[in-house]
């Protein structure tokens, strides 16, 4: 395979080592989102929470400061992310279930979960990709669930557009078919919102923008 385009779990695979190093002193305004994102799950004893691409858990380092009894399904197609997530809370293993595997073949059941986000992880996915997912998010919530997407965007259709033919051109001339493999599509908020509200979401919210990051809110009724 050409390294112009690296399978997915791979790409994260071969990154772990400098990978929060990265998103915390590299990634624009990673010191406020990861907190923001954490602020808004809800505080309750036991709550539970899918994150999809968990990744090394970013994320969870901040819930779990303000959420210590919360218990997490996290799903990640790198595996050596979910080791070294897994390494940083041998002490939470009881709160913790860690899949290996993809977010969109793995079965979240039905009304299982209070909460479910996804941080920097959507922004590889076609539209017709995310509305499938967003469906099955939607039916794993309770019915006061909401999920809350925190993710890289496109500042306009133009971009957005520009990504998604990159990608076609790249997979075309790599003779890529089916998979996933690592290259940024990023949507605008607007695109986004529609989506949420097209897989069945009552009301979605831009909860917060910065440069090229924004924080939806999508609440199940
Ligand atoms: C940029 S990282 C974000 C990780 C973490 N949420 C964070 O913010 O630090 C994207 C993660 O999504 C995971 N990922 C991408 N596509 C996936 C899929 N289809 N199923 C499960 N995980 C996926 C990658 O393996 C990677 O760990």
């Amino acid at each position: 395979m050409s390294e112009l385009l690296e399978e997915m779990g791979r790409f994260f695979d071969r990154r772990v080592d400098n990978y929060e190093k990265h998103m915390l002193e590299s990634v624009t305004d990673s010191n406020e989102f990861y907190t923001e994102t954490a602020r808004l799950v809800p505080k309750r004893e036991d709550l539970n929470l899918l994150d999809l691409g968990c990744g090394t858990g970013l994320e969870l380092d901040e819930i779990l400061k303000l959420n210590p009894t919360i218990n997490v399904t996290g799903i990640d197609l790198s595996s050596k992310m979910l080791e070294r997530l897994k390494s940083k809370y041998i002490d939470k293993a009881d709160q913790l279930t860690l899949i290996n595997g993809s977010y969109f073949d793995v079965d979240f059941g039905m009304g299982k979960f209070d909460s479910a986000l996804s941080v920097q992880t959507m922004h590889h996915f076609t539209h017709k990709q995310k509305v499938t997912l967003y469906k099955k998010i939607y039916y794993c919530l309770s019915s006061d669930g909401f999920y809350i997407e925190t993710d890289y965007i496109a500042n306009s259709q133009k971009d957005e557009d520009f990504f998604f033919a990159e990608s076609k051109r790249l997979r075309s001339e790599l003779g890529l078919t089916h998979g996933f493999y690592h290259i940024d599509t990023p949507c605008t908020a607007e695109n986004q919102i529609k989506l949420l509200k097209s897989a069945g979401f009552k009301e979605v919210k831009l909860h917060r923008q910065y440069k090229n990051t924004a924080i939806f809110m999508a609440k199940k009724i």
